[in-house]
């Protein structure tokens, strides 16, 4: 069962190669945000499936902010939601009550990954399990950071691409997804020097090398266990 793992950048691309290149897994550096990262999985899907053997699991895969105790800077977190954060509507009031478009009526915020793999990678790989968030802005104030926390609770990190990969995975006739990320800051007051990108790329490199084994074993078992 082929794999395909997105990244936003080349450089989260390379630390995630590392480990899969060898394994015959494929990684592709997709752009940030939501957008890119959904328009170009939906199209290395496609193409995959038109040559015949289409991906059975797509894995988000990068950097992210931690939320603060839960997910330190150098810990990764592995995904058992991938929720669109601030996909919906404020109100005149403000930030708060926020309305999200499934909650609006018009779509969907949260995709789920197999319950049974996302644990074993998590286990694999030394990694909390739990919410992470997708954010279209990425966080710079300790309001936003406590918003989110409040509106999202046992949220692990942010980043900016899981749900879109997850929403091109599900247009593709419902490709399976995972999300891994390794913290490289803090959720909450932006200072982009104190970003930790090396240590973070090092984690996610470490990571991958164990969760691989775990996703070679998963494509030989069937998959309605999960
Ligand atoms: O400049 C570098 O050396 C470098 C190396 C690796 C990655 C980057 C990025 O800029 C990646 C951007 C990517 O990271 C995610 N991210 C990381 N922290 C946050 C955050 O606090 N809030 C939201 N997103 C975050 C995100 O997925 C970006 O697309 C640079």
């Amino acid at each position: 069962m082929p794999v395909l793992v997105v990244t936003a950048v080349p450089a989260e691309r390379d630390a995630v190669a590392v480990a899969c290149a060898p394994a015959g897994i494929d990684v592709l550096a997709a752009g940030a945000g939501p957008a890119a990262a959904a328009a170009r999985t939906a199209v290395a899907l496609e193409r995959r499936s038109a040559g015949g053997r289409p991906y059975g699991l797509v894995v988000s895969a990068g950097i992210g902010g931690g939320f603060a105790p839960l997910a330190p800077v150098g810990s990764v977190a592995v995904a058992s939601e991938i929720v669109a954060a601030d996909l919906g509507a404020e109100t005149p009031a403000g930030p708060e009550p926020f309305a999200s478009v499934s909650e609006l009526g018009f779509g969907t915020t949260v995709h789920l990954p197999p319950e049974g793999l996302s644990r074993a990678v998590a286990e694999a790989a030394g990694a909390a399990l739990g919410p992470v968030l997708t954010v279209s802005t990425a966080t710079g104030t300790a309001e936003r950071a406590a918003l989110l926390a409040h509106r999202h609770p046992g949220a692990l990190a942010e980043a900016m691409e899981g749900f879109g990969v997850a929403e091109a995975a599900e247009a593709c006739g419902g490709v399976p997804v995972l999300e891994v990320r390794a913290v490289s800051n803090a959720v909450g007051p932006r200072d982009r020097a104190a970003w930790r990108f090396a240590e973070a790329l090092d984690a996610l490199t470490a990571a991958f090398g164990r969760i691989v084994p775990v996703l070679d074993g998963w494509r030989d078992l069937d998959r309605r266990q999960d």
